[in-house]
């Protein structure tokens, strides 16, 4: 079993084909959750630029990478964390990051209001052209996101603009960078670059390099996901699964320990507004309940509340410290 590769390009350029590539979508989301795109459309020499700006960053001192260090970053929940500060089911992942978000200045409203989540992103200031590529980088992937929205919209029969008339005109955007570093293991070692779980979101636009080591499980048998040329993979998450009633499942995924070289990866959550309520669609039949079988054993579906509410209980998870120290 392989996670399908699917051309978007149709897509893209709104051409005749879209609804064949919908189907693809379609049928991709509920036999895997995950799938390649490639026909994008993303610059090349941008993404180039991305990754040589990160590889310069992680390359600092930790002295120089803490100048960004997530508490600086307060409420609007941005900046790097070294390794060992995230958490996955509780347990430390083996991966340094770092996060960002919408640009917003301190004049926006929300941040007037002191939203969590909203803010100012930090950077580096030893690296003078990180913002301007990072912030091109985002407006980018954002644009592939609502066009493979619109896609999935499609698939399940509804106007193209479904998602984006009830969650993402203006969509939450988390984008991260992460380094897994190259590390020596026990044989015995239960350590992950990210531990087993589903995104919390609607859907997940990722770029990695050649390393590999991102696995997905499908019903009980763990798939590699490896690099391909210019595709980014695309994963839906809990989001999409409560709106569809368990239909699109958000699938596990984990990352594997880097034992030979760093890996750098580069996710950018596609996610609803922060104050909607998610709705399931109306007239999909209902999959069965699938909590036991969950990594945290809460159902997607019954959740009640906003999505950065939904979101935030997640996030002091994963962050204790960040939690009792700026979140609440
Ligand atoms: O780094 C990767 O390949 C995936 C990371 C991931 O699953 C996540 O950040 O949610
Ligand atoms: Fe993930």
């Amino acid at each position: 079993m392989e996670v399908p590769i699917i051309d978007i390009a149709p897509l893209v350029d709104k051409s005749q084909k879209s609804s064949q590539v919908a189907a693809k979508i379609g049928q991709a989301c509920r036999e895997y959750g995950f799938f390649y795109i490639t026909g994008h459309r993303v610059d090349k020499s941008l993404q180039a630029k991305l990754v040589e700006l990160s590889r310069k960053f992680f390359a600092l001192s930790l002295e120089n990478k803490m100048k960004i260090k997530m508490l600086n970053g307060g409420i609007a929940w941005r900046g790097y964390f070294p390794c060992g500060e995230e958490l996955t089911s509780g347990k430390p992942d083996v991966k340094e990051g770092i996060y960002f978000g919408e640009e917003l200045d301190d004049e926006n409203e929300l941040v007037r209001q002191k939203i969590p989540l909203h803010g100012k992103n930090l950077f580096p200031e030893l690296l003078p052209e990180f913002s301007s590529v990072v912030l091109d980088y985002m407006s980018s992937i954002l644009q592939v996101g609502h066009v493979v929205l619109e896609g999935i919209a499609i698939s399940l029969g509804l106007d193209k603009d479904y998602f984006y008339e009830r969650y993402t005109r203006q969509p939450l955007q988390l984008f991260r960078i992460f380094n897994y570093p190259a590390t020596k293991l026990d044989k015995n070692s239960s350590m992950w670059g990210v531990g087993e779980h589903t995104d919390y979101g609607l859907l997940t636009i990722l770029k990695q390099d050649n390393c590999g080591g991102l696995q997905v499980k499908l019903k009980t048998e763990w798939i590699d996901v490896p690099p391909i040329d210019d595709s980014f993979v695309c994963n839906i998450g809990d989001m999409l699964d409560r709106m569809t009633g368990g239909l699109y499942r958000s699938t596990l995924h984990r990352v594997k320990c880097q034992t030979r070289a760093d890996r750098l990866s580069f996710p950018f959550f596609f996610d609803p507004n922060f104050f909607v309520q998610v709705k399931k669609i109306d007239g999909l039949e209902e999959q069965k309940d699938d909590r036991n079988q969950r990594w945290d054993l809460e159902s997607v579906h019954e959740f009640q509340g906003t999505y950065g509410q939904y979101l935030l209980k997640k996030v002091s998870k994963v962050f204790p410290q960040l939690k009792d120290n700026v979140l609440i």
